[in-house]
């Protein structure tokens, strides 16, 4: 990948300059004309803000020589009335012009950072976390969009007002260009120093508010596990440290502001005192006149207001800058990088093929080890094994979700998974129904959660299908959220189901209905259940037992018993804790 580079090894990439002006050049297609209207608009406006400079000097002149009359009042009132209209209107239209064009670009962005994102494969953004994803597609965003009512009038008129008033200083006499000159290191110091250091500080404190965001979506997401297990306050603590993270970066990013403010101040100083001390040289000499000098200074005030006004913006336009590379980052991943595994050739008969799997997360230790695994078309497969022993991973491997270490594995093309984790869309039942299945009609929908037992979901809802449900919406409790998802596998109809701890959350009340649900959804398909509640794994037709990422065990529900190995120990003890 060029022009990106990772902040951390797992972390999304962040474009650089380059690779970000490029794309922004791309993006910027189908505007160009538009700025090019806006850079004549800016330079004409820009120019006919030099008349009241130019006219107050003549005016001084005038009068110094006494051969100032109404006349020449009045021309000058006019001339500057005219300036200041005319200058208005056009900086106005090159500042309206100039924020179409951003927004344009920003929107156009946006919607290719997000198809990007939803094409992204889990593991690239499990790697990275989350929070760093919806931190780039919120945070940056909101960055880049905001920044535009602060840099964008400043950028446009500064960058005109720079060169049309260098040029004309430069007209007038040239000395004062050269006094101009030799201080401008210093502005130009400042600049390249904060351009320096700005971008560091910034990319700190983004990469802050991502660690933040990650730690609070964590918190929230794992909301029933910090609840089961006491962690409300341990995860108390790591969004607090995660938060005052920001707050330090915050600061040493405020800090730097400061250190900016002192140099433009000295720059401006150096600037003011240099055309003043030529000005009093040059009337000496009778080199220039009292009125030559004035506009020189009133020049070099209208430079100098850009000037640091650019410096001040600068300090919006970084922060937006490294939101941008960060926006273009994930835009620019290569395709390649994120294509999943092709599944091997697969012979027909046989639907699931594992062969030799290994698997680690990172650089973590592996949590598969030598899995062979073969799932003849058809056939209903459950994983049991105690909690860590890899069933949730085998699963992802299979459903390609996460590619294999080493080993090979073959899976149908058309493959669903049905995990815990089950999100119910803002919007219809409908819409929620059809994401699976864009074309099935009102019939087919309601006879999809007809079969998963979910029919009376559509006489609770006075809409029927067109109830909306999820936030904002009528809430829907987790055996329906999921009876909604086993619906829309049905809608899929897949050639390989793989429900992951599908009925796990459900209460005993429950937990029958979404066996039944289940069991209609696996219907006549290739079928993978990680199965908690053994009942389930008994009714499969076999059975593999996971033990620290390896099979330990595999065969029928009565040969397993029969053999007296794990599973019949497993299962004595379910019945046991069945009768209690
Ligand atoms: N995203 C992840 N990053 C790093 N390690 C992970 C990740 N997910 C799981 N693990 C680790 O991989 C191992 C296997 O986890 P896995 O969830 O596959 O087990 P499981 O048998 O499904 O457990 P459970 O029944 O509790 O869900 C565990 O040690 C777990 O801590």
């Amino acid at each position: 990948m060029t022009g990106t580079h990772a902040a951390a090894d797992d972390a999304l990439p962040v474009a650089n300059g380059r690779k970000t002006a490029g794309e922004v050049w791309r993006l910027s297609r189908g505007h160009r004309l538009r700025l090019a209207v806006v850079a004549i608009l800016g330079i004409v406006s820009t120019t006919v803000d030099l008349i009241p400079p130019v006219a107050i000097g003549f005016f001084i002149d005038r009068v110094r020589t006494g051969t100032a009359g109404l006349g020449t009042v009045l021309t000058v009132t006019a001339a500057m009335a005219l300036s200041a209209a005319l200058g208005a209107a056009g900086t106005a239209v090159t500042i309206v012009l100039a924020t179409r064009a951003y927004h344009a670009i920003l929107a156009a962005l946006r919607e290719e950072l997000v198809a990007r994102a939803l094409t992204l494969p889990q593991h690239t953004v499990e790697r990275a976390g989350t929070g760093d994803l919806i931190s780039r597609s919120s945070d940056d965003v909101t960055a880049v969009a905001d920044a535009a009512p602060a840099v964008i009038p400043v950028v446009t008129v500064t960058a005109f007002t720079i060169v049309v008033s260098l040029g004309g200083l430069a007209a007038l006499e040239w000395p004062y260009a050269v006094a101009l000159a030799v201080v401008l290191p210093v502005h130009v110091f400042a600049m390249r120093w904060y351009l320096r250091t700005g971008p560091r500080v910034y990319r700190a404190e983004r990469a802050a508010m991502s660690a933040r965001a990650q730690q609070i979506v964590e918190s929230q997401r794992g909301h029933a596990t910090v609840l089961g297990f006491g962690l409300g306050e341990q995860r108390h603590r790591t969004v607090m440290t995660a938060s005052w993270a920001v707050a330090v970066q915050a600061l040493r990013a405020r800090t730097v502001q400061s250190m900016l403010n002192a140099r433009l101040n000295l720059g401006e100083c150096l600037s003011l005192t240099a055309v003043l001390v030529t000005g009093f040289v040059l009337i000496g000499h009778g080199a220039s006149t009292v009125g030559g000098a004035t506009t020189a200074m009133l020049l070099v005030l209208r430079l100098l207001g850009p000037v640091n006004q650019l410096m001040f913006v600068i300090d919006t336009l970084q922060s937006a800058l490294a939101s941008l590379n960060r926006m273009i980052g994930v835009t620019t991943i290569a395709v390649a990088d994120t294509a999943d595994e092709p599944p091997a050739p697969r012979d027909p008969a046989h639907a699931v093929r594992l062969e030799d799997v290994t698997f680690g997360y990172g650089t973590g230790p592996r949590v598969l080890e030598g899995i062979t695994l073969d799932i003849p078309t058809g056939q209903r497969v459950a994983v049991v094994g105690a909690s860590g022993a890899g069933k949730s991973t085998l699963a992802s491997v299979i459903a390609g979700i996460h590619p294999p270490g080493t080993g090979t594995v073959a899976r149908p093309a058309s493959t669903v998974v049905i995990t815990q984790e089950i999100h119910v869309f803002a919007g219809t039942l409908r819409d929620n129904l059809t994401l699976a299945a864009p074309d099935a009609t009102d019939d087919q929908l309601r006879a999809a959660l007809d079969t998963t037992g979910a029919a009376g979901l559509l006489d609770l809802l006075p809409d029927g299908l067109d109830a909306v449900i999820g936030v904002g919406g009528h809430p829907l409790t987790d055996a329906q959220a999921q009876q909604l998802a086993l619906a829309r596998l049905l809608l899929t109809d897949p050639d390989l189901a793989i429900l992951d701890e599908a009925t796990a959350e459900a209460g005993s009340t429950q937990s029958g209905l979404l066996d039944r649900a289940a069991d209609a959804a696996l219907a006549g398909r290739t079928g993978l259940v990680i199965a908690h509640r053994l009942t389930q794994a008994a009714a499969c037709d076999r059975i593999v037992v996971m033990e620290h990422g390896r099979i330990t065990e595999s065969g029928t529900h009565s040969g397993l018993i029969a053999a007296g190995g794990v599973y019949a120990a497993l299962w004595s003890a379910w019945e046991a804790g069945q009768g209690t």
